[in-house]
């Protein structure tokens, strides 16, 4: 897992680097030696360097001087003269890079910016890095929709220019990066809000040769799950196997409203490995999802007068729910007092438990206020993992606002806290997901836009049943299992679009093709891991 930082995280680990001996100067050499090795991957003849007036700035010139003793023909490109950049250390690597043999254009006009950056190859972008907050002044707001519009490649120093680093917002304009060189650590900025749409493909500079031994003691905004991390997480399946042992999962889902959505979570939990998956239903749509699923049992629980669940269902689902070895409870059961008694009943009942959808709907109505505030109703031995996007999140911590990653991440943390159990594992799920425990922050591999569509969360939740279900709790690390389930659904993602057209693609294709989504996870987990791989 690879650690990623927030600004003040990272501003920490630059002090503290200080502190082992290598100054921050030697750093700014460091960060212009890794954004001309990106660069020079390029094969350039001519680049473009647009320099900011703070340190972003300084890697820029660095990395300047370094390009143009390759040769390669360099123009920077500063809002002001060397001398008058206020940062010390930024201010002596542009003085010395200017008296070299690289062209320097200061504050140019908007069309000799244009001209001078048509005659790049590729252009490196070190005008703004984390010191940027706001919405971005003059020249950069003319230099930045100038540069997007030429579509050259462009190398972004740490952050693409116009990003905040913190929240990946942006609010005016933003360099749009074709590979961002994010240094020491990648920030959190870069994978939250609109970082993914504008960073381009990402890669870290190493800085500092000593890195892993200082990096535990700032403390990380979230870890990247690298592909690796997952090979003790697949799903096994011996050879002496029966349906019951590889692993059984109770589907409590669906409503007279909504059946699909109890179909599509019980069809994935099937089709990511559970030996025996059974679906408790009100009894209003029990006989329309037998037709849709032969191969799955399903069992009536009384419905209430709209097709829901009804007040006796609870006492009926709870018989069933410990013959399972997971039980997921929420696609498409809507919001009644027949569910808020269910949900109450399954968070008591001992066995692990995935709460999804309108489960979470439900136990946000069993407090007033956020339901960390009585974390004694979720507190539990058996394992508990909570499925929610940003809007079930954010009833479930009293309606505070729920909007991008880092605000996820800051409700699920309130959650997991709260009880301070190992087994309680927030999915906060969005364009960029989190797995939130009470230890770790896990930012799994995020799957493509085409799994923004109907039903997808259904089959994320039935993915993850199965893999609890399968593991039969034999399981170090819950966030992981739970990085798998989300690998699985995001190749998924990848294969249907493949498949359909990433525009086309509904959440029933998800299900047909988990078979090789979980293939890929996993050829791509040796892979990384150095195992060798069979034909
Ligand atoms: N601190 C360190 O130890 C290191 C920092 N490094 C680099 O330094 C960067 C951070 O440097 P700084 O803290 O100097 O900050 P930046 O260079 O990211 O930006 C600060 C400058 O941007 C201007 N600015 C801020 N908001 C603006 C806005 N809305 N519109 C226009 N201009 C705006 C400010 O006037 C200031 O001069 C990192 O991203 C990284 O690239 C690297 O050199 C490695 C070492
Ligand atoms: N733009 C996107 N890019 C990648 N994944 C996305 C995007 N939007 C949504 N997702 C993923 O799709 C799933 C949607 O889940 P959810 O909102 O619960 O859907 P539903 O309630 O319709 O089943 C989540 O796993 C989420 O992470
Ligand atoms: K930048």
């Amino acid at each position: 897992m690879k650690p990623v930082l927030s600004v003040e995280e990272t501003l920490r680990l630059e002090d503290l680097i200080e502190r082992e001996g290598t100054s921050k100067a030697a750093l700014m050499e460091h960060a212009g030696e890794a954004a001309a090795a990106r660069v020079a991957q390029y094969k350039p003849q001519h680049v473009a360097v647009l320099v900011g007036f703070g340190n972003n700035g300084g890697d820029g010139w660095v990395a300047a001087d370094i390009l143009s003793h390759q040769g390669i023909a360099v123009d920077v490109v500063s809002p002001i003269e060397p001398n008058e950049i206020k940062s010390p250390i930024a201010r002596h690597v542009a003085r010395r890079t200017a008296g070299r043999d690289v062209r320097v254009i200061v504050g140019p006009s908007r069309d000799e910016l244009v001209s001078i950056l048509s005659e790049a190859d590729v252009v490196l972008d070190a005008i703004l890095g984390t010191g940027f907050t706001g919405a971005v002044r003059p020249p950069f707001s003319i230099w930045i929709p100038a540069l997007n519009e030429l579509g050259l490649p462009v190398v972004s120093v740490d952050v693409p220019s116009g990003l905040n680093a913190e929240t990946g917002a942006v609010e005016t304009v933003c360099v749009e990066a074709t590979a961002t060189v994010t240094l020491l650590a990648p920030k959190i900025g870069l994978y939250s809000g609109e970082g993914p749409e504008y960073a381009g493909e990402i890669t870290c500079g190493q800085l500092y040769s000593h890195l892993d031994e200082v990096i535990g003691d700032v403390e990380h905004a979230a870890e990247i799950v690298e592909p690796a991390d997952l090979v003790d997480y697949f799903p096994d399946l011996p050879s002496n196997v029966n349906k019951y042992s590889r692993g059984s999962v109770l589907v409590v889902a669906g409503s007279a409203t909504y059946p699909g959505a109890a179909i599509m979570a019980a069809k994935a939990a099937a089709r990511a490995g559970a030996g025996y998956v059974t679906v408790a239903t009100p009894d209003a749509c029990a006989n329309l999802i037998r037709m849709a699923l032969p191969c799955v049992p399903v069992v009536g629980v009384p419905s209430d007068s709209r097709g829901a669940f009804g007040a006796a269902a609870a006492s009926a689902v709870r018989e069933l729910a410990h013959k399972f070895d997971c039980v997921l409870c929420g696609p498409g059961m809507t919001v009644t007092a027949g569910g808020m008694q269910l949900v109450t009943e399954l968070l008591r009942t001992d066995v692990p438990l995935v709460l999804d959808a309108d489960a979470l709907n439900c136990m946000s109505r069993l407090a007033i206020g956020g339901i960390e505030e009585t974390p004694e109703v979720y507190r539990r031995e058996a394992p508990l993992i909570l499925t929610p996007h940003n809007k079930e999140l954010s009833r479930l911590v009293g309606d505070e606002p729920v909007d991008d990653l880092g605000s996820a991440i800051e409700a699920a943390q309130k959650l997991v806290w709260a009880a301070g159990s190992d087994n309680l594992v927030v999915i906060a799920k969005g364009p960029s997901t989190a797995i939130v425990g009470v230890e770790k922050v896990l930012l799994p591999m995020s799957g493509p836009a085409s799994l923004a569509t109907a039903g997808s969360g259904d089959v994320l939740a039935g993915i993850v049943a199965a893999n609890i279900a399968v593991s039969h709790g034999d399981i170090d690390c819950w966030e992981l299992l739970c990085s798998y389930a989300v690998a699985v659904h995001s190749y998924a993602g990848h294969a249907a679009a493949a498949l359909m057209g990433e525009r086309s693609v509904i959440a029933t294709d998800l299900i047909d093709v988990l078979g090789e989504a979980m293939n890929l996870t996993e050829r791509e987990a040796l892979r990384d891991a150095g195992i060798e791989l069979g034909d």
